[in-house]
């Protein structure tokens, strides 16, 4: 038996890196519409009756009105965009948050996927906050840089057009859309200041978290603590500094759905550098929808992506 899974956005990035990973498997038949048809809500309420799995890669706005739309015919749904990240009432589609959110993933009608940049963040700053290494009303600085692909066909088209600076830093007007996310899923009780920048290159992310480190703390805690936490994950790796730096690429885990945390400590262990890399189009949206579909299936939590 095969579950139909709508792609709804296929045409778009983030649709087309999760098409990729989905036209060949045997458990899986889309439900695809022909180019003319794919704003056409009637075709695409059709999609969403025959859909098990509706995977939204929309526009906010138009993820908000695909879910009235799928709501009569009971479609289960991921969403890649930002409209349900702190809706109580859907599910948040980071596996590895904690040891019960694979079987809250499995169970859901609703999943919302995190953000590319959240999903660094949080990834570091959660199991420190709830183990009492960090503060939840900690001053957290978040910086951060991004292929362009982050920005859909939109930023695509200035970067390959040549209209976009080589490098730029943005978000500086403190409300990107992914701080709320990050306060709520990491457990932060204060806004994170998060300056995100993009690079002109396609895909990759490295996120970065600056700190001081309180008296009778050292790096190497907060390295044990991320290691005990993410133990056994096949996605979700804890490395050494060695292994990726000095110079840390963003681009180092393009294509694969994995992400690799690293604290780099000062010399003198009063200070550290947490540091997330991966690809943005990967673990931070397409790999991540399709590691939450096949949760939601009860599949191989791998099918069909590079780990
Ligand atoms: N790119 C990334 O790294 C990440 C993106 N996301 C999120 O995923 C979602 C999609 O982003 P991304 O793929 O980058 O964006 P794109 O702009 O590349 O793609 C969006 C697609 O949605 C289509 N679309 C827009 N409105 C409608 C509508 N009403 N009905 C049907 N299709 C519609 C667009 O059509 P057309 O082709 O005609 O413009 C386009 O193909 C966004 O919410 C984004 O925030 C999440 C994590 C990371
Ligand atoms: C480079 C770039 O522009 N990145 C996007 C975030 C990409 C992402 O994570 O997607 P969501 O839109 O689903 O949150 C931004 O900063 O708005």
């Amino acid at each position: 038996m095969a579950w139909n899974v709508f792609i709804d956005g296929e045409a778009g990035t983030t649709g087309l890196q999760i098409r990729e990973r989905l036209i060949a498997r045997g458990d899986i038949t889309l439900v695809q519409l022909p180019d003319d048809r794919r704003k056409d809500d009637t075709a695409r309420a059709e999609a969403y009756a025959k859909a098990d799995v509706a995977i939204l890669c929309l526009p906010d706005d138009a993820a908000r009105a695909a879910v009235q739309m799928a709501k009569p015919h009971g479609t289960r749904i991921i969403d890649a965009s930002t409209a349900h990240r702190v809706n109580p009432d859907w599910v948040f589609g980071f596996a590895e948050i904690d040891a019960g959110q694979r079987a809250r993933i499995a169970a859901a009608q609703h999943v919302s996927n995190p953000g590319c940049y959240s999903t660094g963040a949080i990834a570091l700053l959660h199991p420190l906050i709830v183990a009492g290494l960090l503060e939840a009303d900690a001053p957290v600085t978040i910086n951060a840089v991004s292929g362009y692909t982050g920005g859909g066909k939109a930023l695509i088209a200035e970067f390959e057009g040549g209209t976009a600076p080589d490098h730029f830093v943005y978000g500086l007007e403190h409300k990107h859309k992914h701080i709320p996310e990050i306060v709520r899923s990491a457990g932060l009780n204060r806004a994170p200041v998060f300056v995100p920048s993009v690079g002109k290159y396609a895909q990759g992310m490295v996120v970065q978290i600056p700190l001081h480190l309180p008296d009778g703390q050292t790096p190497a805690d907060l390295t044990a603590c991320l290691q005990a936490h993410y133990a056994g994950q096949r996605f979700v790796q804890v490395v050494e500094p060695v292994d990726i730096g000095p110079r840390v690429d963003p681009q180092r885990l393009n294509g694969t759905n994995r992400m690799e945390l690293a604290v780099f400590p000062s010399e003198d262990g009063t200070r550290a550098v947490l540091l997330a890399v991966l690809d943005n189009l990967g673990k931070g949206a397409s790999g991540a929808a399709v590691q939450n579909l096949n949760i939601m299936l009860g599949v191989d939590e791998g099918a069909g992506l590079s780990g």
